[in-house]
């Protein structure tokens, strides 16, 4: 492990490299109850994504459009009233002698319990102090976590993996309770890594975090991409996205609508949400986009009805005129985009 933790951050790699993770049409249902009104809750509709080693995939887009369930499809986390589709490739199975790919949505519990949580996809969750267990001190959790998912372990990769955390031994040895936000976090971050993954989800990972903080996390988790892992971090924050992210996707609704390089996407948004959501950014004149997204019960008919369902919003459709864009994403070499292709 610590030839790896200590590995120095590469430069560049290229976009093009091979993916780790590759989800194909990602889709999520919530069917709901007849004491919840009956229905269902699109969550996540046709997502593809490809997780590429030493690159952090950013997904952003404000709250409840689905990001979370997105991420909690590849862990096989999702409550019994959620229905899925699509493929999320896993390749790079080291437990298979050959190498070979495991499809996270079709995977029995067994399998994502035993090969893939924590070995194969570790998870930085949001509020690190509420995902550890009170009353064990974080050294004895780390320990633990180590053993099981790495059994043949040096016993000393606790602390290697906490000093590389930028946790001091001594903090090691304290409850959960006894530690601040800042260094909850860091013991999460620790836990992630200690069954050595290629991928990494960190969902949310700077919640309630001060600015210098946010920086120091995300940026650990560019030096996690930079030992050669595949990293997607969900996010708010598009500073903190800006910051660290190679590449980043922009859902909105349910649909993952504008996707490509950071620089590029950030530099020049093809599609009017992500323009909106940079327009909201101090940096970009702090002009909120007006009103809320859709009710995610009423995709289906809002999208036979308008095509691409931003337009509500949308400065570029005076007047709400329908958008008659395809909410499909289409391909524009490196760069995806839905409903509002470049010129
Ligand atoms: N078990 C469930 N049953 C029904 N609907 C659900 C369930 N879990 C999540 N949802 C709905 O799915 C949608 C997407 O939720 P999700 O948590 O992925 O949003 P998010 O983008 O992560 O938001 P945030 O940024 O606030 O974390 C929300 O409308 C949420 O209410
Ligand atoms: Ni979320």
């Amino acid at each position: 492990m610590s030839e790896t933790v200590n590995a120095t951050v590469s430069t560049a790699i290229s976009p093009r490299t091979e993916p780790l993770l590759e989800l194909d049409r990602l889709s999520v249902r919530f069917l709901l109850g007849r004491r919840r009104g009956g229905g269902e809750v699109r969550a996540v509709t046709d997502a593809s994504l490809a997780l590429r080693p030493g690159r952090v995939l950013a997904l952003v887009g404000e709250s409840g459009c689905g990001k979370s369930v997105l991420a909690s499809a590849l862990l096989g986390l999702l409550p019994a009233n959620a229905q899925v589709r699509g493929r999320a490739l896993l390749h790079r199975d080291r437990t298979v002698e050959s190498g070979g790919s495991v499809e996270l949505l079709t995977a029995p519990e067994s399998v994502l319990a035993r090969r893939v949580r924590g070995r194969l996809v570790g998870l930085v969750p949001q509020s690190a102090g509420t995902h550890l267990t009170p009353v064990r001190t974080a050294r004895a959790q780390l320990e633990e976590t180590i053993r099981r998912l790495r059994p043949r372990a040096d016993p000393a990769s606790a602390d290697e993996l906490a000093d590389w955390a930028g946790l001091r031994p001594e903090q090691l040895d304290h409850h959960p309770h006894e530690l601040s936000g800042g260094m909850a976090q860091r013991v999460a971050m620790a836990l992630a890594l200690a069954g050595d993954p290629p991928v990494v989800l960190a969902d949310e990972p700077t919640t309630g975090l001060d600015r210098p903080l946010v920086d120091r996390t995300v940026d650990q988790l560019g030096d996690i991409a930079g030992q050669g892992r595949a990293v997607l971090l969900i996010t708010h924050d598009l500073a903190a996205a800006r910051r660290v992210a190679t590449d980043v996707a922009v859902m909105y609704a349910s649909r993952i609508v504008e996707a490509g390089p950071t620089a590029e996407v950030f530099g020049e948004p093809w599609h009017p949400y992500t323009a909106g959501l940079l327009r909201a950014l101090p940096e970009g004149g702090f002009e909120p986009i007006p009103g809320h997204p859709p009710s995610l019960t009423e995709l289906e008919g809002l999208e036979r009805k308008w095509g691409c369902v931003f337009c509500q919003r949308c400065p570029e459709m005076p007047g709400f005129a329908p958008c008659t864009g395809d909410p499909e994403p289409i391909d524009h070499g490196d760069r995806r985009v839905a409903a509002h292709p470049p010129c």
